[in-house]
């Protein structure tokens, strides 16, 4: 796993050898690949099944106890090699959409470095439970047979997306409650995610980085930003957004506070501020623009004028104190 998340090069593809979940009906519920890496020239797209020999020879000794089925859940776990020929190029099933969620959560592309066109229509609705992936309709069965061997089936989610830390646990990251960072997230060395913060698929940080609230799909957050507690940071997937939102470095996002265009760098973001693209903004000559004229621009302090009830935004001067150093160096 690198950590410097080379900016993938749209013409580049990759390959990794695996292990997917498949249902009796033939559904891929899931494909875990230890150690996914991309190549210029990866050959044809596509996902072949291993011999034994192949398996061991790519996933190591201990696949051939990993593969077969499993009557208790309904399916059959096979070791698969994959390969993506163009990132660019939008995923074909399945199991070339873990290997794209694999690559982002290894830090080996950035968000919106390689195409996710499609993938809710490729993805599986899967009950993700204690014994491994489950077919929503198979979780009585599977919680019965758990059951009668002594055991207990917990169901920590019923999703399309597992959380990442059960695929990928990347060093150099603390993260409160794993079920609140979802596999395709990016999070760069020196992050902490509190257990309020959430980072979706395709989005994440850039750098060191607190992370107490909310990093919608296609959010990326730069060196040195604090998102603070219950924070909401707009996404584009529901709800009419449309300008996917960014945060620069060194920036402070309020507690409870949201924002629905980019920030550049050195903003801050008062408390309890939510400040929507349409949001009216009054500026120190006392001109009035809509935020998303602000979109991007370096150095604002927004707050909401407590006497007036006006949105502001100053030039900021002085720093908000920055990164508590301690929260991130031992990660
Ligand atoms: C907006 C700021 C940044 C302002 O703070 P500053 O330190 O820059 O300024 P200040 O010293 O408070 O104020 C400077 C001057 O501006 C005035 N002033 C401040 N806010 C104002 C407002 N809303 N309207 C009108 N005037 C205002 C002050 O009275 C003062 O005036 P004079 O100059 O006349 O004296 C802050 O209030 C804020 O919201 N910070 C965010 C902190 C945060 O949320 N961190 C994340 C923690 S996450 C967390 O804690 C988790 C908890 C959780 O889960 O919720
Ligand atoms: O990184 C931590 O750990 C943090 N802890 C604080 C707490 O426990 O309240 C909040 C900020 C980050
Ligand atoms: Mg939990």
């Amino acid at each position: 796993m690198t950590d410097t998340t080379a900016a993938a090069t749209t013409t580049s593809g990759a390959i990794a050898a695996g292990l997917a979940t498949i249902t009796t009906e033939g559904a891929v519920l899931d494909t875990w690949y230890p150690a996914p890496r991309l190549d210029e020239a990866p050959g044809s797209a596509g996902t072949e099944r291993l011999s034994p020999e192949q398996a061991a020879e790519l996933l190591g000794e201990h696949a051939a106890g990993a593969v077969g089925p499993d009557p208790a859940r309904g399916v059959e776990v096979v070791a698969v090699r994959t390969v993506i020929s163009g990132l660019a190029e939008n995923p074909l099933d399945a199991h070339d959409v873990y290997l794209r969620l694999h690559l982002l959560s290894h830090r080996l592309v950035r968000p919106h470095g390689l195409s996710l066109e499609g993938i809710f229509g490729l993805l599986a609705n899967v009950a993700w439970t204690s014994a491994g992936p489950v077919p929503v309709d198979r979780v009585e069965q599977a919680r019965l047979a758990v059951r009668a061997a002594g055991g207990h089936l917990a169901v920590t989610s019923v999703d399309k997306f597992p959380r990442m830390t059960d695929y990928v646990t990347p060093p150099g990251v603390r993260i409160g409650d794993a079920d609140r960072v979802r596999l395709g997230a990016h999070l760069a060395t020196g992050t902490t995610v509190m257990h309020e913060g959430f980072v979706n698929f395709n989005a994440g940080t850039l750098g060191v980085s607190m992370v107490e609230g909310r990093i919608s799909a296609g959010v990326v957050v730069g060196d040195g930003s604090d998102i603070g507690g219950g924070a909401s940071i707009m996404g584009t997937l529901s709800g009419g957004g449309k300008e996917v939102v960014s945060i620069g470095e060194r920036c402070l996002l309020g507690a409870q506070a949201g924002i629905g265009i980019s920030l550049g760098d050195d903003c801050v973001v008062e408390a309890g501020l939510y400040v929507t693209a349409g949001t009216r903004v009054t500026l120190p000559d006392g001109s009035v623009v809509k935020a998303r004229e602000l979109s991007g621009a370096h150095n604002l302090l927004f707050r909401r004028n407590s006497t007036t009830g006006a949105v502001e935004a100053l030039q900021r001067t002085g720093a908000w104190g920055g990164l508590n150093a301690a929260l991130h160096q031992h990660n």
